[in-house]
């Protein structure tokens, strides 16, 4: 039976309004999937959650929106720092429908970040006393690089549990595996099989991977997932009883109680993602501290920012310096740059480990803020490294560091990407 349309399926006023969980490995292709969706008429009438790392948030010039629907939940991560910003916004969402400033909410649409534990979302929404009366959880999609999909998971206990909880699996790039490459994708499919029996894999290439596809399949069921998942969901039930238990005791003992509706406070460790710079990212009185054993310590998220207009060889230097020496180090790698031979039309580019996707030209800077910005997010390679190289082809070479000439020198300097830019 074709499955139905969306748009079929907006829920009688009153009834709850399906939200689907968009997740999947940095870079894998989610806000492709996004702005794909969003491009169908079906989808009108939807709310967008985006959530991302950074000091600068990017993706909310990257998710295509003319309206205002795109809420961006960024200096943070869902899954351990700012799920009562979450809890918040679905609040004020609510409260925004009832008074009339929307007309209509037909779903909302969460994308997280490519390192979060789903689990913790999936929780929020499920078990929050007030959401639960007025959304319902409608499914979650995991989104799989076809290209990098069997390295992430060997390597990341993050994108194993994002394939674990998923209902539809959605592979992307499979346009990019060479013929000679196939039997590997049979492997990532029976491996991605194994891991999620239930969920039906989709080829985002072959137009697969539809609202109707999608959305509001009513697919979520805890019960029905594996043991491993329904044991991850378990422990943020225990995470967030026992987090609401010291609330308790500090408030009943006298105690400053730091209770913020959905956050765990009881993480007190220095572990960052992108918090490494003397900034200071609390946000009023919420301690947005995070959870080391969520992330992997040797992971860091940073932002280089610039008001240079960079040359587009010294860029295209960067970057193959970049790649190619440091690829598998180089999670995710995603920004605008103002180019010095058209500083009208930034370029957006896009790495995820040795991929480097190519760069595309917008026609105008999507907003006021004009500068290039990069966001990194790395394993094991430093932020003062990437840094200093960046600054050496940007041009800002402070004294003690290599001008971009000995930079290029560097033996493991490979050339191959010249002229990709337009
Ligand atoms: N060839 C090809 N490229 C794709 C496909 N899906 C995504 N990409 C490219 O992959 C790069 C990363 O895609 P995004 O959609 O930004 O990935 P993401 O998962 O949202 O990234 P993060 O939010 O940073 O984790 C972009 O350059 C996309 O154009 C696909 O199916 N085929």
């Amino acid at each position: 039976m074709a499955p139905a349309d969306p748009s079929d399926a907006r829920p009688e006023p009153g009834a709850p309004i399906p939200v689907t969980v968009i997740t999947g490995f940095l870079g894998a292709g989610k806000t492709t999937l996004l702005n794909r969706l969003l491009g169908d008429p079906a989808m009108a009438d939807t709310a967008v959650i985006v959530n991302e790392f950074g000091e600068i948030g990017i993706d909310h010039v990257l998710v295509e929106r003319a309206d205002d629907g795109v809420v961006e939940l960024s200096s943070g991560c869902l899954c351990c720092t700012i799920r009562g910003d979450l809890v918040a916004t679905l609040e004020d969402l609510l409260k925004r429908l009832d008074n009339g400033r929307i007309q209509r909410l037909s779903r909302v649409v969460i994308e997280t970040t490519g390192l979060a534990d789903p689990a913790p979302i999936l929780h929020t929404v499920m078990r929050h006393p007030y959401l639960v009366r007025r959304y319902r959880l409608d499914g979650v999609v995991t989104v799989v690089d076809a290209v990098n999909g069997m390295a992430t998971l060997d390597a990341q206990e993050e994108a194993v549990k994002q394939a674990a909880v998923a209902d539809r699996i959605v592979l992307t790039k499979t346009d990019l595996v060479e013929p000679a490459r196939r039997p590997a994708l049979v492997m990532l499919a029976t491996r991605l099989r194994v891991l999620n029996p239930a969920a039906a894999i989709l080829d985002a290439a072959r137009g697969e991977a539809t609202p109707a596809a999608l959305l509001e399949t009513g697919l979520w069921s805890a019960e029905r997932k594996s043991a491993d998942v329904r044991r991850w969901l378990q422990e943020e039930a225990f995470r967030d009883r026992e987090a609401e238990r010291r609330r308790l005791e500090a408030r009943l003992g006298g105690g400053p109680a730091h209770g913020h509706e959905g956050h765990d406070h009881d993480h007190g460790h220095g572990h960052d993602h992108d918090h490494d710079h003397g900034h200071d990212h609390s946000h009023g009185d919420h301690d947005h501290h995070h959870d080391p054993n969520r992330h992997d310590d040797r992971i860091r998220a940073f932002c280089l920012a610039t008001d240079a207009a960079i040359p587009a060889g010294s860029l295209d230097l960067f970057l193959d310096l970049l790649r190619s020496a440091h690829g598998p180090r180089l999670l995710r790698m995603k920004g605008v740059v103002k180019l010095a031979e058209d500083p009208e039309r930034p370029l957006v580019l896009h790495a995820v480990q040795h991929v480097l996707h190519p760069p595309v030209q917008l026609p105008a800077w999507p907003d006021a803020d004009r500068r290039t910005r990069l966001v990194f997010i790395t394993k094991d390679l430093d932020e003062g490294f990437v840094r200093r190289m960046f600054d050496a082809f940007a041009g800002h070479v402070a004294p003690d560091t290599p001008d971009r000439t000995a930079v290029a020198d560097n033996p493991l300097y490979v050339s191959g990407f010249s002229g990709r830019f337009g």
